[in-house]
This record gives C-alpha cells, sequence and structure tokens, in this order.
C-alpha cells in the first residue's frame, strides 16, 4: 500500500481533482470527510490529512511515502524529501510588503512572517540585517499595529494586501504545489510511485492521464 500525505485546506479540492483526473478513483465521501486517515482499497493508496505544513514532515519521517506539499513550505521546512514534479496547482507567490515601499528607518528592521526561514534567508542573501517576528496567521495586521516594518507572505490575487493599504516591495519566489517522496520509499515502492509520477505528470503537462487505461 501506498502512503499519500494530502494537504488540508486549499490545496487539497485541486489536488483530488489532479488525482482524479490522473484516474485515480476517489469516491465522493473523499470531499467532505472529517476523516484524517482514508483507505481506497481499490487503488492500494491510504490518504492522510495533514496540515499543510506538515506534509514534509510526515514523508520525511516515512509513515507517508509520497505528499503534496506548497513550494513555501518545501522551501521553509527544508525537509529531507525528494521533490519530484511540479504540479502547478495552487499557484501564488512570496513577496515582502509593507505600508510604504520607501526606505525602513533604524539598524534591524522587524519583519513579521509565517516564514522564518524563507524571511531569514532573504534578508541575508539581500544582505540586510533584520529582526525576525513569526506569526501564524493574519500576518498583514503586524504593519498595521506597529508590530513589524515588512511582513514576508503569500499574495495571491493581492486582495488582502490592498484592503489593507499595504504595498508589495519585494517579489521573492514564484510558489506552485510539489509532489514529494520519501527517499527510501523511492527505493522501496518504485513501481507504483513511479506510476503515480508518471499519471500526475501527463496531466500536468496537458493530458488526462489515464486516456490508455
Ligand atoms: N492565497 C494563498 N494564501 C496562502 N496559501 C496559498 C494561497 N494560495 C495558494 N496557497 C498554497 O496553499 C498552502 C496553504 O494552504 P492553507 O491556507 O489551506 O493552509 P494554512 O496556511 O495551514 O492555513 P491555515 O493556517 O489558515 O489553516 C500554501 O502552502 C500555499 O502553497
Ligand atoms: O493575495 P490574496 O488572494 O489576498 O491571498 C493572500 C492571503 O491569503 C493568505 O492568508 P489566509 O487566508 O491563509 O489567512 P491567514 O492570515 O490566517 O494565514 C495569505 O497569508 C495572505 O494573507
Amino acid at each position: 500500500m501506498l502512503t499519500i500525505a494530502m494537504p488540508k485546506g486549499r490545496i487539497f479540492d485541486e489536488a483530488s481533482e489532479l488525482l482524479r483526473q490522473a484516474g485515480y478513483k476517489l469516491p465522493p465521501e473523499f470531499d467532505d470527510s472529517r476523516k484524517l486517515i482514508l483507505d481506497i482499497e481499490e487503488e492500494n493508496i491510504r490518504f492522510i490529512l495533514a496540515k499543510p505544513m506538515d506534509v514534509p514532515t510526515y514523508v520525511e519521517h516515512g509513515v507517508a511515502d509520497v505528499g503534496i506539499a506548497g513550494k513555501d513550505v518545501m522551501l521553509e521546512e527544508e525537509r529531507n524529501v525528494y521533490e519530484v514534479l511540479d504540479l502547478k496547482i495552487s499557484g501564488c507567490y512570496l513577496a515582502v510588503a509593507g505600508l510604504s515601499d520607501g526606505p525602513i528607518k533604524g539598524v534591524a528592521p522587524k519583519i513579521a512572517t509565517k516564514y522564518p526561514n524563507v524571511a531569514s534567508n532573504y534578508f541575508r542573501e539581500q544582505g540586510e540585517q533584520v529582526e525576525i517576528i513569526k506569526l501564524n496567521g493574519s500576518i498583514e495586521l503586524a504593519p498595521l499595529i506597529g508590530l513589524a516594518d515588512r511582513i514576508v507572505d503569500i499574495v495571491s490575487t493581492g486582495r488582502t494586501l490592498t484592503e489593507n493599504g499595504l504595498m508589495e516591495t519585494a517579489f521573492i519566489e514564484p510558489i506552485t504545489s510539489r509532489f514529494i517522496v520519501n527517499p527510501v520509499s523511492y527505493r522501496t515502492k518504485d513501481a507504483i510511485i513511479d506510476d503515480m509520477v508518471e499519471r500526475l505528470s501527463a496531466v500536468v503537462e496537458g493530458g488526462s492521464g489515464d486516456e490508455n487505461r
């Protein structure tokens, strides 16, 4: 059996749709279940439903053989997993934003973010010394109430920035979801994983993936 770590939340619907297009028979109950472990016996697949940020952790520890994770999560977590396919779903990007795009005053400006590693790597590469403040959500609030000078966060439509009077000051990295694999599973379950990667890849590249099935 192959265990796949699926992110709950935003990515889930697009990832399920991709798997269906690749020919995997996921029952309708799959979409609105509260179960955290779902076995699809006819496909010989077990799904575990995880917080998006935790998916690489399950895969690194081998309790999931494969998983689907945002590139943002991969950059933040730096887990020992193989990133084998860009699924090209749930697109967005990481950016720096603030109340204005002028220079920031002070020696070590405060940067609020859900992504402390991404943010500190980015500012180190820029040669800027900053103080990182880790938050778990509503990041855009931080500059509005004086907790931080800038934020590092995901931008998708740009609506959250606009509605809070913030502007993007730098683009960091484009983000899509990735298919990731545990290194040991890649050796021991190569046939089933290769098959899954091929089928997903066919869908991503434009075919339906199950044309010849
Ligand atoms: N507008 C967006 N905001 C945040 N993440 C997005 C957005 N668009 C796509 N994504 C992708 O979705 C993933 C986050 O999904 P989701 O928001 O469901 O999880 P979360 O950040 O853990 O949310 P929460 O903490 O609200 O439960 C990110 O890792 C990213 O790759
Ligand atoms: O550019 P937009 O389309 O507005 O999307 C970007 C916003 O969406 C995410 O927040 P989320 O909705 O996950 O809420 P959170 O603040 O709890 O992280 C992200 O952190 C931004 O705040």
